[in-house]
């Protein structure tokens, strides 16, 4: 063997062994998920930013009724902004649009956003983010690349590749009353979610000390668990949904009746021999608090026919539920099906429970609803 062959055998197996060696000692979707956290934790420190300071002609509202803060617009134009320079050829299936901003009337809400924005990109990194995700010193936007950044969560989603949802404030309604609300975003591959994440500035981190630090962030890649980290450092608590009976069940539910059908949920409790009553919360704070074992049952039961749920309403909080250990399916049993596009379609509900009573839920839904079971 002459030298040159040599040396391109020692390249190819010196490629092998670093490339082996980087599969063995990185867990899948470290990098995202590193990502996730450093985005959700900026996103979240915008949003109380906001509410400390949000006055009333900076909401609006939206054709189906419901409200739209500067808090929204910027924080789902800060997560862009560093999607795009992290994973720039990753969709983004994000709920807000820029389309009433670019309008001359949006121009004074504008203005805010785009400060709001950029305040959030320049402050300091911190331990965990790094510079090529496009924060930091001197990372500030200009109003078109902003917008243009909003704009670029149309995607219209469907089956296959990557694409990442973003629900900016999820709860708006509980945002604006000062109460609960998320910043939420996953990564789906095939229409399977493979990372989600929330972040609650206003949840406290053990609902039984209401008192106690307040701000979480709930996180999960699938197959690694689902863990809890307190918005204000770096500590992980892996979390694992208890054994609940069907009769000791404390139940989570909307605090919004329109979003979730209150009597309907009075009826499955009645037949499952539910006593407590339920704790209502906004947002997908409630799969958070359903993972790390606040109340057993989570149940959202369609309110009108025509809503199709989103699927950045429940994509992030339904692999943090299933990596606690519970199990999440809509009334016929299915599991929610991510791959539609924008929605999750035709709307049968959700009801996430612990494994051990997942069944007797379903059970208790399917008849006070008349929705039959499908395999
Ligand atoms: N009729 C309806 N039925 C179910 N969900 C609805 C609804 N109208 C609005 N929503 C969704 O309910 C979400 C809030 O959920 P919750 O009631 O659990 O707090 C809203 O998210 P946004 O606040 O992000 O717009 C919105 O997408
Ligand atoms: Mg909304
Ligand atoms: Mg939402
Ligand atoms: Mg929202």
């Amino acid at each position: 063997m002459n030298s040159r062959s040599y040396l391109q055998i020692r390249r190819i197996i010196g490629v092998f062994t670093t490339r082996s060696f980087t599969t063995m000692s990185t867990r899948p979707f470290a990098l995202e998920r590193q990502f996730a956290v450093s985005a959700v934790r900026r996103a979240c420190a915008l949003t109380s930013s906001v509410f400390n300071k949000l006055v009333k002609n900076e909401t609006l509202t939206k054709g189906d009724k419901s409200p739209v803060t500067v808090g929204d617009y910027a924080a789902q134009g800060l997560i862009s902004i560093m999607l795009k320079n992290s994973f720039p050829a990753d969709p983004i299936v994000g709920e807000e649009d820029a389309g009433e901003l670019r309008a001359d009337e949006g121009k004074v809400l504008r203005e805010r956003i785009i400060d709001l924005a950029n305040e959030a990109l320049v402050a300091p990194r911190v331990e965990g983010d790094k510079a090529e995700w496009g924060i930091g010193p001197g990372q500030t936007k200009t109003t078109d690349e902003l917008l243009d950044a909003i704009d670029r969560g149309n995607y219209d989603g469907g089956r296959t590749g990557r694409m990442w949802t973003i629900d900016p404030i999820d709860g708006t309604k509980g945002f604006l009353r000062g109460e609960q609300y998320a910043v939420c975003l996953s990564l789906l591959v095939d229409a399977q979610v493979q990372l989600g994440i929330i972040g609650c500035p206003n949840l406290p981190l053990d609902l039984s000390n209401p008192d106690g630090e307040r701000g979480c962030i709930f996180v999960a890649v699938r197959g690694q668990g689902c863990q809890q980290i307190p918005l204000s450092g770096a500590s992980e608590t892996t979390l694992s949904m208890p054994t609940f009976t069907p009769s000791s069940l404390t139940f989570l539910e909307s605090v919004e009746a329109m979003h979730s059908s209150h009597s309907t949920s009075d009826i499955i409790s009645s037949i499952i021999g539910i006593t407590r009553p339920p704790i209502r919360m906004d947002s997908q704070a409630k799969y958070g608090c359903l993972a790390r074992g606040d109340g057993g049952l989570y149940l959202r039961m369609p309110t009108n026919a025509g809503y199709r749920e989103k699927i950045w309403d429940h994509a992030p909080g339904c692999l943090l539920v299933e990596e606690a250990g519970g199990i999440v399916t809509d009334s016929r049993g299915l599991p929610l099906d991510f791959g539609v596009g924008r929605t999750l379609g035709e709307n049968y509900g959700v009801v996430a429970a612990g494994k051990e009573v997942h069944a007797v839920v379903l059970d208790a839904v399917q008849q006070a609803t008349g929705v039959k079971a499908k395999a």
